[in-house]
C-alpha cells in the first residue's frame, strides 16, 4: 500500500515512522510519502489560507494551492488513490472503514488546518471521478487533520497482511465481532490482592471462550448499547441470549 499525506506540518507525521508502522515501512509493506503543502504555493509569503466568503471567524485553506498539490501528488503513482479528507463534519471512521481501506492500493490524506479546506477542492476531485471520503474520527474538534491521519493510518496499516506478528490479534479486535473486547490478564496470578479469574487458569478452552464472550457482552451492554442494538439478528446465539 502507498500512503501519501499532504500537510503544512510534515513533522506532525513523524510518529508514522516509529515502532510497528516504521517496521511495516522498512519491510516494504507500506510506502509512506509526506508532502509539505507549501511546496505548491507561488507567493513569497507561501500563503495557504484566506478569509472566508460570507464572513465568520478564522481562515479557509485556498483551493488553488490544494488543487495543484493534489494533482502533483496523484501523478506520482499510477495506482488509483482513495483521497481521504479528515473533518469533524465527515462520515464516522470505524473499524469497518479501516477494514475496507486496508484493501486499497493507495491512500492520499489531505490535512486541513484553520477552518478547513475550500469545499471546491473536494467537489473538483469528485467531478473528476476520484474517490473522496470526508471522514470524522470522533465527535470532538481537533486543530487540524494530522492527528486524525495518525489514527486512521495506524488503524488501517495494522490490518495489512504481515504487519501484526499475530494476525489473530486483528481477528479478535474490539468491534471485529461487533462487540467490545473483554478484560485481559497476565502474570502474576495475584497482584495487590487482586486475583486472575479462576476460569482463565482452568485450561478448559470452551469455558474460557464462554467466559470471554460473556464479559464482552456485559461490557458492550454497559458501555456501548448502540453496538448491541446494531448487531445482525444471527450474531447472538442462544448462549449469548441467556447471558
Ligand atoms: N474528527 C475530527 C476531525 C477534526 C478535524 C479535521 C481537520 C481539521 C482542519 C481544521 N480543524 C480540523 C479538525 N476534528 N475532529
Amino acid at each position: 500500500m502507498r500512503i501519501d499525506v499532504i500537510t503544512i506540518f510534515p513533522g506532525y507525521l513523524a510518529p508514522l515512522r516509529e515502532a510497528l508502522l516504521g517496521r511495516a515501512i522498512s519491510a516494504g509493506l507500506v510506502d509512506l510519502a509526506v508532502h509539505d503543502l507549501r511546496t505548491w504555493t507561488r507567493d513569497v509569503h507561501q500563503a495557504v489560507d484566506d478569509a472566508p466568503y460570507g464572513g465568520g471567524p478564522g481562515m479557509v485553506m485556498r483551493p488553488q494551492v490544494w488543487g495543484e498539490a493534489l494533482d502533483a501528488v496523484l501523478a506520482l503513482d499510477e495506482r488509483p488513490a482513495r483521497i481521504v479528507v479528515p473533518t469533524p463534519a465527515g462520515r464516522p471512521f470505524t473499524q469497518a472503514t479501516a477494514q475496507a481501506w486496508s484493501g486499497d492500493e493507495r491512500l492520499l490524506f489531505t490535512c486541513g488546518r484553520y477552518e478547513g479546506i475550500d469545499q471546491r477542492v473536494v467537489d473538483d476531485a469528485r467531478r473528476r471521478d476520484l474517490t473522496v471520503d470526508e471522514v470524522s474520527i470522533g465527535d470532538y474538534v481537533l486543530v487540524g487533520g494530522e492527528v486524525a491521519v495518525l489514527v486512521m493510518v495506524e488503524a488501517v496499516v495494522r490490518l495489512l497482511p504481515g504487519v501484526l506478528g499475530n494476525p489473530a490479534s486483528a481477528e479478535q479486535d474490539s468491534f471485529s465481532d461487533g462487540l467490545l473486547e473483554g478484560p485481559a490478564f497476565t502474570r502474576p496470578e495475584v497482584w495487590r490482592g487482586l486475583a486472575v479469574p479462576d476460569v482463565l487458569r482452568s485450561g478448559n478452552h470452551a469455558k474460557i471462550a464462554r467466559w470471554r464472550r460473556d464479559r464482552a457482552l456485559e461490557r458492550t451492554a454497559e458501555r456501548r448499547p448502540d453496538l448491541l442494538a446494531a448487531l445482525p439478528e444471527d450474531a447472538l446465539d442462544d448462549a449469548d441470549r441467556a447471558f
